[in-house]
């Protein structure tokens, strides 16, 4: 579905709090499990989410899974042993790891190195972040608005000239091998632990809008972070702290037998 052709969300409400008994859980992580920073390395990983992480995985053991644009070895790094209390999938779904087949990935294309090489010097020559991923390269501008349509531009450039993915995201261009979050949820929920779960995915940015429409083909539904767009999700939530409120409303709510 292109992003035109997407439901205005202005009606969407939050998500019930009466959640299925069979549900799993999809998370993204930048702008969804936590609040945006400066930079890539400046985000915040509070004691407080690692408790709720924790706590969600004894609730819905092997039904709540981390879907992120970052790459495992970045969610790894912040995360600790906390990541593999889940299944989790990186670079937009072009890696995952799971219980029963471990971690699988595509393979880094050698062009990349190329492409990473043009956004370093692009960054260093004009004061933006450069950030080296597993399966791709990202070329941040938070810091200096200005340069987006110069950064867009190149990252356009690069992925013709190389054969690469090109993934726009908040204030960043990426440069990547194929995947995207859809996937990855399908193969997610076919683990034996999800099986036959309804699916619920959370996140904040375009691509996660593969993740919405996944989770609503598969009888579950998308809940944007964040405000009102056109999008495929079925609820939304204002923020991530909306979101730390409704995990913590929903532990304490009896949930919706659907068995
Ligand atoms: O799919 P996600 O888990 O949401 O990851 C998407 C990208 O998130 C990161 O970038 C974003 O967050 C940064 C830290 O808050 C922020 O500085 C940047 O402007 C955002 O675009 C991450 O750095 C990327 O690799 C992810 O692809």
């Amino acid at each position: 579905m292109m992003l035109a052709e997407r439901q205005p969300a202005t009606d969407v409400l939050a998500p019930p709090l009466a959640v299925p008994d069979a549900v799993s859980l999809f998370f993204d992580f930048d702008g969804t499990l936590v609040d945006l920073a400066a930079t890539p390395d400046a985000v915040v990983v509070s004691q407080m989410l690692l408790d709720t992480l924790d706590t969600l995985a004894e609730r819905f053991p092997g039904r709540v899974a981390i879907i992120s644009g970052r790459s495992i070895a970045q969610l790894d790094a912040m995360l600790g042993r906390h990541a593999h209390l889940f299944a989790v999938a990186g670079s937009h779904g072009a890696e995952t790891r799971t219980p029963d087949d471990g971690h699988v990935a595509a393979e880094r294309p050698a062009s990349l190195e190329a492409a990473a090489d043009a956004f370093r010097h692009f960054a260093d020559a004009n004061g933006l972040v450069y950030e080296a991923k597993s399966l791709g390269a990202g070329l941040h501008y938070r810091m200096a608005p200005d340069f987006e349509p110069a950064a867009v531009r190149l990252a356009e450039d690069l992925a013709v000239t190389h054969g690469l993915t090109l993934q726009r995201g908040k204030m960043m261009v990426e440069l990547r091998t194929p995947g995207d979050k859809g996937a990855a949820l399908r193969k997610l929920i076919d683990a034996p632990a999800m099986v036959g779960s309804v699916p619920y995915f959370f996140g904040d940015d375009v691509t996660d809008e593969d993740g919405f429409e996944a989770a609503r083909h598969l009888g579950g539904a998308g809940v944007l972070i964040g405000e009102q767009r056109p999008t495929a999700a079925t609820y939304r939530l204002n923020d991530v702290a909306a979101l730390r409120d409704w995990i913590a409303a929903i532990l304490e709510t009896p949930m919706l037998e659907t068995r």
